[in-house]
């Protein structure tokens, strides 16, 4: 790092760095030069047309598909220079939901929730046993949804818990893929001020996927739009000043209409 990169002093290290990120499939060229910080303690929203290159994104960031150029710093460290022992270790300090809450169907919530404390900790069984009841209370789940498996589950229920699950090594960074995705306004509301309630109680930085408008204006604290195979970030107020066609339909059409009067702004 160069003495013009180095934060003035006193100024918040962002958890999660993104410089000159190229994505290409092929001939496509998907991410073109993308820069990005989210800072420690943030909600960021990450939004962007059909095919634009946010799942993708996404997983560069937790490691799960390389970009073909640019570099990403997850909590100071670039995963691709790390050795697989401090890879796993650094995963552990982050929790993904992905869309469909991907549990394991063989196995009941509490177990589900166990996996990653099994595979990371030395814990003994009951001490493992008692996190995983208290990170299904946390989501706001009934006790007896535990020893239940997800296909006994409703869909907002196996949402909260692959919610559960990601908690359960008390991450500092959660990475959402379109959480609210299936679920009906009411229960969308209501995962969206689970998921607030979690970050300002956890002090968490929550990183997410979203098409819902609604989620946007009630969780997050900043949102980049991924325009032109770039990104733009902003609060809502200063997106809503932005003169970009895609982000200008996308925050003064119908729907985000509907979502700035819910949400009085
Ligand atoms: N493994 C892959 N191989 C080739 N192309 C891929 C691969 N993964 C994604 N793509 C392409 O990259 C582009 C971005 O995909 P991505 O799933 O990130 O879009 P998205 O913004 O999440 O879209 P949506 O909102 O529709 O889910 C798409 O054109 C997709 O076809």
């Amino acid at each position: 790092m160069t003495d013009a990169e180095k934060p003035a002093q006193g100024a918040t290290e962002p958890i999660i760095r993104v410089r000159g990120l190229v994505t290409r499939f092929g001939a496509q060229v998907v991410h073109d030069g993308v820069d990005l910080d989210v800072t420690k303690g943030e909600v960021m929203g990450l939004v962007g047309g059909s095919g634009t290159g946010k799942s993708v994104l996404l997983r560069e960031i937790v490691g799960l598909m390389e970009p073909s150029a640019g570099r990403i710093e997850v909590l100071g460290r670039d995963t691709r220079e790390l050795g697989e022992r401090e890879r796993l270790a650094l995963q552990a300090r982050w929790g993904m939901l992905f869309q469909d809450g991907a549990l394991f169907s063989s196995l009941t919530v509490l177990e589900n929730i166990q996996v990653s404390l099994k595979e990371h900790t030395d814990l003994p069984q009951d001490l493992i046993d008692e996190i995983a009841r208290v990170k299904v209370a946390m989501v706001g789940l009934p006790p007896d949804a535990g020893p239940k498996y997800p296909s006994q589950l409703s869909g907002g229920m196996r949402k909260r818990a692959g919610l559960a699950r990601s908690l359960a090594m008390d991450p500092e960074i959660l990475f959402l893929d379109e959480p609210t995705a299936g679920l009906d306004p009411i229960g969308a509301a209501a995962f969206d001020e689970l998921i607030g309630s979690l970050q300002r109680s956890l002090g968490l930085t929550v990183f997410m996927v979203t098409h819902d408008l609604d989620s946007l204006y009630a969780i997050c604290d900043r949102i980049a739009v991924l325009v032109d195979k770039k990104v733009v970030v902003g609060t809502i107020d200063e997106l809503l000043r932005q003169d970009h066609p895609w982000i200008r339909d996308y925050f003064h059409g119908p729907r985000g209409r509907a979502a700035s009067a819910a949400k009085g702004k």
